[in-house]
């Protein structure tokens, strides 16, 4: 069975590099990956395209959507700024026979963890420190100070979360991070989903 597509999963505190990594499996045409785009409730950042990054919403139509019972999970990561995975963005890509893959914050990669255990492997990307997380939101420059320090602040509670995922992978040196990362989903699609899942 496998050809069953499965969900692969990378969580992280902010500036952990999943974007990095997820965007480095992305390129590998053989693992036959497509990626979640989730909606937003936040402004795009100079770069971001409305339905390829994210499906920005504004937090209005953000909240019609949830009460519309249109989200498979959603969070509110950070005060006021809601994320979360449009049941439509899975259907549409397992209709394309791709194993989905998604950079989502820690609670709701588990969420989904729970909703497809037999297909969905959790990942969470560890950074070397809290501290480095500052020092590379800062180099991003896509946040402001006071939106770094909202990221870094709730990064222990969401690092004491990294036992219940399936694999952690460090971050520290880019290319052995991107490597391992590789090497676990590659595995994890060829090997055969469990026997108890329904089709
Ligand atoms: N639960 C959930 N979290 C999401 C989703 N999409 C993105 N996130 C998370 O929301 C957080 C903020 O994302 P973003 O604004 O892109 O900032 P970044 O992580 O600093 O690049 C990150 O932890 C994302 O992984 C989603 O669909 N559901
Ligand atoms: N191993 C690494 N060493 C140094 N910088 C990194 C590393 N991995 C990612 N980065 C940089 O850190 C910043 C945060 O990474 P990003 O992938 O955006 O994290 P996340 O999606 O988890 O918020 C980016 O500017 C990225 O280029």
């Amino acid at each position: 069975m496998n050809n069953v597509p499965k969900l692969i999963v990378f969580s992280a505190p902010s500036g952990a590099g999943k974007t990095t990594l997820v965007r480095h499996l992305l390129k590998q045409e053989e693992l036959n990956l497509a990626f979640s785009i989730s909606a937003a409730s936040r402004e795009a950042r100079e770069g971001e395209i409305d339905g390829v990054h994210y499906y920005f919403l504004g937090i209005k139509e953000f909240k019609q959507r949830i009460r519309d019972e249109k989200f498979l999970e959603f969070e509110e990561v950070y005060k006021d700024q809601f994320y979360g995975t449009l049941k439509t963005e899975v259907e549409r890509l397992w209709a394309q026979g791709k194993n989905v893959i998604f950079d989502i914050d820690v609670v709701g990669g588990l969420r989904l963890k729970k909703k497809f255990p037999d297909r969905t492997i959790a990942i969470f990307v560890k950074p070397p420190s809290i501290n480095e997380l500052q020092i590379r939101l800062k180099k991003r420059k896509t946040e402001s100070q006071e939106k770094i320090a909202m990221r870094v602040a709730k990064a222990s509670t969401e690092m004491a979360t990294a036992p219940q995922f399936d694999v952690i992978i460090e971050n520290d040196d880019l290319d052995q991070a991107k490597n391992k990362a590789y090497r676990v989903v590659q595995d994890y699609i060829n090997a055969p989903v469990a026997s108890h899942e329904e089709e």
